[in-house]
């Protein structure tokens, strides 16, 4: 645990000079009041006894003098830890949310989206609440206990001493409940990230819940998470506040014994009553510093949990990026080969040595049963997973030694699940095409059929989130067209006409066979209308690519692409020009 807080510390590093001053105003505000006691008694034994005025008038001052420093030296040590914490929580989000987006795809098929903000929000708020509160209450403390140690031995090392011989067993009982209080966070930490997730899911398919009428199925999985969470709850409680007592009883403990062995040595003119009176008042001091480093002590376990929750996912790996940083040129696509590549999730194999081409040129359908893994071979290809063994060769070049960024550049991908911002339809196609203007959006528009789709409003409004105010097709189309105006030599679209009608479908292949400047198209569909443009028809099937033909040759040879899409050959046209 203690790597992850020296990892932590470490990013004080480009604060340092304001961590030094910071230090220095807390010793000040702290040290300064720490004084009174001191000046008490020397208002008991030299004021009172000796009836000095003029040194009562000096004290006076002096106090003044303090208060004044004090109060300046807190309200710069507010400002100072405000600004330092903030700066460290902002670098501390930046750092994991770009950490999170370049880790590889398979990260994210385990992790729960509301995991991942649980992380980068709760996580992380943990962490700053700490460094406002705890962190800053903990070293007030320590420098508070620094400095009455120092007086207590001054004023009479014995009375010390026998508070030293109490003070381990503090130590004891927080060492006793630490161990459990942790496992409890942490449970309750997993229970919570887990609940932001279920909550995550719920509001994305609200629309299945009302369909399927389980607002009441809902409601009972929500008591069921919330009576785990409280559960959770009440044993923490039970045990931070169990420690805390009991500490508590311990420390109301301590003054009662200075005062009966102190009061001896009054009575016997070892020390004398403004001494006493200091030295318990500085006894009393002593409580809340040692109370707060109790209570802190449970917070501080928090935030270890936190921390190492959030290095936890800065310390994966992205494996994905090329291992070298120089850009290896290419120059255009001519072929892209896979030679016996596998890939499997846990234990599934889904694509085992896999042998294909694809030449430029040409447009390719891949399509195989659901779950044969034709998705999963698209992945790899955008390097969003990485094959277990075999390799992927661009114009002979492996793929893993090309620079992701370099290789996205070539790629466009209308997949499955597109992504739709919550902006306007320009918003939308401006994503990742910052260069494209007014004038090439709106000749895309036109081809896809948009700009009559709906006149100015639907160019204007917001699209909601996930697309929620346009229809299904709308949102293909937007997602074609953006893929579009990244000006690809390979375009992927993964069954993502499946929501056009037939002549919009047909509209956009004939644009897409038109351009250019694309040097090879990959589609993946369960639609016959949808792969009819193929040059050659891929058939995944138990892991291999088993027959790679024409569509012609397909049907003619009746074998397993035959067999996938017989119902639909019925009555289609390149069935009836056979
Ligand atoms: N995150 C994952 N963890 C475990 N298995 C997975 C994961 N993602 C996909 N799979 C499995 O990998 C196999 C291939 O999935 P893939 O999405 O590539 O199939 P597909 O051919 O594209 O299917 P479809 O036509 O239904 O879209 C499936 O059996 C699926 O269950």
């Amino acid at each position: 645990m203690y790597q992850y807080w020296l990892r932590f510390f470490g990013l004080l590093r480009k604060h340092l000079f304001g961590g030094f001053v910071l230090l220095i105003m807390l010793i000040i505000g702290n040290l300064g009041a720490l004084a009174s006691p001191y000046f008490l008694k020397v208002i008991i034994d030299k004021v009172f006894g000796e009836g000095d005025f003029q040194l009562l008038i000096q004290i006076v001052f002096s106090l003044l003098g303090l208060y004044v420093l004090r109060v300046g030296a807190n309200f710069y040590a507010d400002y100072l830890y405000t600004k330092i914490s903030n700066k460290i929580t902002q670098e501390l989000t930046e750092k994991l949310f770009s950490h999170m987006l370049k880790l590889p795809m398979f990260y994210f098929k385990v992790n729960s989206v509301g995991s991942l903000v649980y992380k980068i929000n709760n996580e992380v708020s943990q962490v700053r609440r700490a460094f406002t509160g705890s962190i800053i209450s903990m070293i007030n403390s320590i420098i508070t206990i620094v400095g009455l140690t120092v007086l207590m031995v001054l004023l009479n090392l014995e009375l010390f001493i026998i508070i030293c011989l109490l003070y381990p067993l503090l130590i004891l009982i927080t060492k006793y409940f630490t161990p459990s209080i942790k496992t409890i966070i942490e449970n309750t930490r997993k229970e919570e990230s887990d609940f932001l997730a279920f909550l995550t899911e719920r509001f994305s398919n609200v629309k299945f819940i009302k369909l399927f009428y389980s607002h009441e199925y809902e409601g009972f999985l929500m008591k069921n998470r919330i009576n785990r969470i409280i559960d959770l709850n009440l044993k923490s409680t039970i045990l931070t506040s169990g420690s805390n007592n009991l500490s508590v009883l311990l420390l109301a403990f301590i003054p009662l014994v200075v005062l009966v062995y102190g009061g001896k040595q009054v009575l016997e003119s070892i020390i004398t009553v403004g001494t006493l009176i200091a030295f318990l008042q500085y006894a009393n001091k002593l409580h809340e510093p040692f109370r707060n480093i109790v209570s802190l002590y449970v917070d501080l376990v928090k935030t270890s949990v936190s921390i190492k929750r959030i290095y936890d996912v800065l310390d994966e790996p992205i494996d994905l990026e090329s291992a070298s940083d120089e850009l290896i040129e290419m120059g255009e696509i001519c072929e892209i080969k896979f030679e016996d590549v596998s890939f499997a999730f846990n234990d599934k194999q889904v694509l085992n040595k896999i042998n294909v081409i694809f030449e430029a040129g040409k447009k390719y359908a891949l399509v195989g049963k659901s779950g044969s893994g034709k998705s999963t071979l698209i992945d790899l290809l955008c390097k969003l997973i990485k094959e277990d063994s075999g390799s992927i060769l661009v114009n002979n070049i492996r793929l893993n030694e090309i620079k992701t960024k370099h290789w996205i550049e070539k790629l466009a991908v209308c997949s499955q699940d597109y992504f739709i911002l919550n902006g306007t339809l320009y918003d939308n196609l401006h994503y990742g095409n910052s260069s494209v203007n007014k004038s090439e959006i709106d000749a895309i528009l036109d081809q896809m059929g948009l700009s009559s789709d709906d006149s100015d409003t639907f160019s204007s409004k917001t699209l909601g989130e996930t697309g929620s105010t346009i229809s299904g097709g709308q949102r293909q189309k937007i997602a074609i067209a953006r893929a579009l105006l990244r000006n690809p030599e390979i375009l992927i679209i993964d069954e993502a006409t499946s929501e056009l009608d037939s002549l919009s479908e047909q509209k956009v292949f004939e644009y897409i066979n038109n351009q250019p400047t694309i040097r090879l198209v990959i589609i993946i569909s369960h639609r016959l209308s949808s792969i009819q443009f193929a040059d050659e028809i891929i058939l995944l099937d138990e892991g291999k690519a088993s027959e790679v033909n024409s569509i012609k040759e397909h049907i003619s040879m009746k074998g397993g692409f035959y067999k996938l899409f017989k119902n639909q050959l019925v009555n289609s046209e390149v069935a009836r020009d056979m």
